[in-house]
């Protein structure tokens, strides 16, 4: 299947340089990102949380990551479906990833680092930690402005302690010959958010409201995919659509990506007032995210055309 490189992704620059809560610029870079996502579900933030050291530091550990035996990788079980180690799936050979729970916290990234490395690795613990609070940040900056431009500011700071962090490191083996290899099946996140993080090698693919696929090119290292997820769509009442998205691998490299996806947790998520009227009438219920990324790994939930509508919808 052919892809197209148009329609481009909204850049949008949220650099701290860049970002004065006081000016009048302010309110229009906040419709600005709302727009994007009320547009594509999508868009690429230029950010500079992270430094270039603390990028390599972290593309260098996920290749040791997962340079490491079988065995320990499966070690990695948690409660949640899919949030452990993931691999060798026939649909998806080339794919292969492991996440960390709570990982803005020092005992989650603890406790993931004892289990793959028991005699220790400090560096990793510091540098995912660095990473992850980097990355929550730009997070709460989104969240910050999406609230601003819908006037659902107070509602948001509700929810907003409720919000957990997973890490997940993954990798795609290249699809060597010259052949498009598919490296995850076309989805949409179950999360609330999701912030995507690549090394050099592109592959990611967005489903266009066209109906056509575009490859997304991350045009800097301080580039990151910021993606509404099932959960944000039904708390936007379905004003942000949370897009589908898959990988295609061409080429001979493998690729690094780092995803970090925020959750609502222990929280009953409901639209805000502000975003229902007679044009926009409660599309969904209150519900638990937790409870709905369960319901998605049910047989149930895994092959309904829209799992969130099945699950919470009006
Ligand atoms: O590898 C990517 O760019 C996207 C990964 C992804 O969609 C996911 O982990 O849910
Ligand atoms: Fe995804």
């Amino acid at each position: 299947m052919g892809s197209t490189t148009q329609p481009r992704l909204p850049v949008i620059d949220l650099s701290s340089k860049n970002l004065n809560l006081n000016s009048s610029s302010w309110v229009t870079k906040c419709d600005e990102v709302r727009l994007a996502l009320e547009e594509y579900g999508c868009f690429m933030a230029v950010y500079d949380g992270v430094s270039e050291e603390l990028r390599d530091a972290m593309f260098l550990a996920s290749q040791e990551l997962f340079n490491l035996p079988t065995q320990v990788k499966v070690s990695n079980v948690v409660d949640t479906p899919y949030n452990g180690y993931i691999g060798q799936q026939p649909m998806v050979p080339l794919y292969e990833s492991l996440g960390i729970e709570n990982v803005t916290t020092k005992e989650g990234v603890e406790s993931f680092t004892k289990l793959m490395w028991p005699s220790g690795n400090q560096s990793f613990c510091d540098n995912t930690l660095m990473y992850s609070n980097a990355v929550a940040k730009l997070d709460q900056i989104v969240m910050k402005m999406v609230a601003k431009s819908y006037g659902i500011e107070e509602h948001y700071e509700s929810m907003r302690g409720s919000t957990t962090y997973l890490l997940k490191p993954t990798k795609y083996l290249s699809a060597q010959g010259n052949e498009e290899m598919l490296g995850i099946l076309p989805h949409t996140d179950k999360c609330f958010m999701t912030y995507l993080y690549q090394d050099e090698v592109n592959g990611l693919e967005i489903l266009a409201k066209n109906g056509e696929w575009f490859e997304v090119d991350y045009s800097s290292p301080s580039s990151f995919v910021v993606m509404a997820a099932d959960a944000f769509m039904a708390w936007t009442n379905g004003r942000v659509e949370s897009p589908t998205h898959r990988v295609m691998m061409k080429g001979k490299k493998d690729r690094y990506v780092l995803g970090l996806f925020a959750n609502i947790k222990d929280y009953i998520i409901e639209s805000p007032q502000q975003l229902l009227d007679e044009n926009h009438p409660l599309q969904f219920k209150p519900f638990d995210n937790y409870k709905y990324m369960n319901f998605y790994y049910t047989p149930e939930g895994s092959t309904s055309e829209c799992p969130l509508k099945t699950y919470c919808g009006i």
